[in-house]
C-alpha cells in the first residue's frame, strides 16, 4: 500500500471557521501515524476526510497515484470504495450476535463464501486473542475484549489502512495499557497502516511510529516521538508533549529572577543567542552539587509528591514556580532549600519557535 497524502487540505463546516486549515501530511506505507492535539484542533476532521466521511473545502488527497478528493478536479470516491477500515470510540458490537458472528458479518456484506468467512473471522479473532470467547455475546465480554472484538471485526476484512478514532478512550487505565501494547503488536504482524486519533499525548508516544501535533487545525510538528520529545519544534509541541509538561520561562525586556539568572547562562555559552523564552522539562532538573558549566540556582522545596517510581517536587526558584521530576528518591521536606542544576534546555524564539536546545551530554560540560 503506497504513501496516503494531503496537500493543502482545509476543511470549513460553513460560518467562515476552519476546522482544518492548509493541511499538508504524507502517512508513510506501513506508519502508525498518530493524530495528536487537544479538542477541536481538527483531528477527527483530518480523519473523517481520510476515511471519505467528510469532503475537504479544498487540497487533494491520495493513496499512491490513486486520488481519492481533489476538489479542484472535482474528485470524491465514497469510503466504501476506499479500502480503508474503521473503528470509533462507540465501536458498537451487534448484541443479538455472537462474538464470531458479529467479525464475519462484514464479510458476509462482502459476499465471502462460508468457509473462508469463518476461517477469516478466527484467525482476526486469534490475532486479538478473542478467540477463546468466540461464541459468547459481547454483553458477556469485559469492555476491552469487545473493543479488541471491534479490532477484529476490522482486521477480519483485511485492510491495508485502518482509521481508529479514540477507540480506547471509554476502557479503564489497565486495559488502556494493555490495548496499547495490543495495538503496536497487531500493527506489526499485520504491517496495515494505521492512522490514530488521539488526545492523550502519552498514547502517542507509546504507540505511534510518527506523531502529527495539530493545533488549531494546523500541523505544529511531524516527527517520530522520541525525536518531538526531545527537539519539538515549538512552545505549543513543548508543553503539549510531556508531563508534568515543560516550564516556559519568558525572558521579557529586563528579565530579573530566574529569568535573568537564565539568560545569563544562555548569553554566556559559544555562539550564546537570545531567547524569548527558556523551557526546562522537569525531568532535565537534578539536585545536588552542580557539575561544571551547567545552569545551577538554590531551590526552596514547596512540596514532594511520591509515586511509588517517581517524585515529584514542586520547587521555588527565585520568583517561579518549577516542578521537577525524579526517578531516585528526593531526600527532603518542604522548606528545605536544595541546588538544583539541569542537563537540558530549549530556547525558543520570538515566534515561538524553537530555535536550539543546549544539552549538557552533547557539550560535554
Ligand atoms: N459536523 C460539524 N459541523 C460543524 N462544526 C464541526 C463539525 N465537526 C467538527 N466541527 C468543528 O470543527 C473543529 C474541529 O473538530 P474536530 O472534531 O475535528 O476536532 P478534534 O481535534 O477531533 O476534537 P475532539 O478531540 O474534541 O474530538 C471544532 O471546532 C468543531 O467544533
Amino acid at each position: 500500500m503506497p504513501n496516503i497524502t494531503l496537500r493543502a487540505v482545509a476543511k470549513s463546516y460553513g460560518g467562515g471557521e476552519y476546522a482544518v486549515k492548509n493541511l499538508d501530511l504524507t502517512v508513510p506505507d506501513g506508519a502508525f501515524m498518530c493524530l495528536l492535539g487537544p479538542s477541536g484542533c481538527g483531528k477527527t476532521t483530518t480523519l473523517r476526510m481520510i476515511a471519505g466521511l467528510e469532503q475537504p473545502t479544498a487540497g487533494t488527497i491520495a493513496v499512491g497515484d490513486r486520488i481519492l478528493d481533489s476538489v479542484a478536479q472535482g474528485l470524491y470516491v465514497p469510503p466504501e470504495k476506499r479500502g480503508m477500515g474503521l473503528v470509533f470510540q462507540n465501536y458498537a458490537l451487534w448484541p443479538h450476535l455472537s462474538v464470531r458472528e458479529n467479525v464475519e458479518f462484514g464479510l458476509r456484506m462482502r459476499k465471502v463464501p462460508a468457509a473462508e468467512r469463518r476461517a477469516r473471522a478466527e484467525a482476526a479473532l486469534t490475532m486479538v486473542h478473542v478467540d477463546a470467547a468466540m461464541d459468547r455475546y459481547p454483553s458477556q465480554l469485559s469492555g476491552g475484549q469487545q473493543q479488541r472484538v471491534a479490532l477484529a471485526r476490522m482486521l477480519a476484512v483485511n485492510p491495508t489502512v485502518l482509521l481508529l478514532d479514540e477507540p480506547l478512550s471509554n476502557l479503564d487505565a489497565r486495559l488502556r495499557l494493555e490495548m496499547r501494547a495490543e495495538l503496536k503488536r497487531i500493527h506489526e504482524e499485520s504491517g496495515a497502516t494505521i492512522v490514530f486519533v488521539t488526545h492523550d499525548q502519552l498514547e502517542a508516544l507509546t504507540m505511534a511510529t510518527d506523531v502529527a501535533v495539530m493545533n488549531e487545525g494546523e500541523l505544529q510538528q511531524l516527527a517520530a516521538p522520541m525525536e518531538m520529545y526531545a527537539r519539538p519544534a515549538n512552545r505549543f509541541v513543548a508543553e503539549f508533549v510531556g508531563s508534568p509538561p515543560m516550564a516556559i520561562v519568558d525572558i521579557g525586556p529586563s528579565p530579573g529572577g530566574l529569568a535573568g539568572s537564565l539568560l545569563r547562562f544562555v548569553e554566556s555559552r559559544p555562539g550564546g543567542c537570545a531567547p524569548a523564552g527558556v523551557g526546562i522539562r522537569p525531568e532535565a532538573l537534578r539536585f545536588g552539587a552542580p557539575p561544571g558549566s551547567v545552569w545551577s540556582e538554590e531551590a526552596l522545596v514547596e512540596a514532594i509528591l511520591p509515586a511509588g517510581s517517581s517524585w515529584t517536587v514542586r520547587l521555588r526558584v527565585r520568583d517561579t514556580e518549577l516542578y521537577a521530576l525524579s526517578y531516585i528518591p528526593v531526600e527532603a521536606a518542604p522548606g528545605d532549600v536544595l541546588t538544583c542544576w539541569t542537563e537540558q534546555m530549549h530556547l525558543f524564539g520570538e515566534d515561538g519557535a524553537r530555535m536550539s536546545t543546549w544539552d549538557r551530554a552533547e557539550v560535554g560540560a
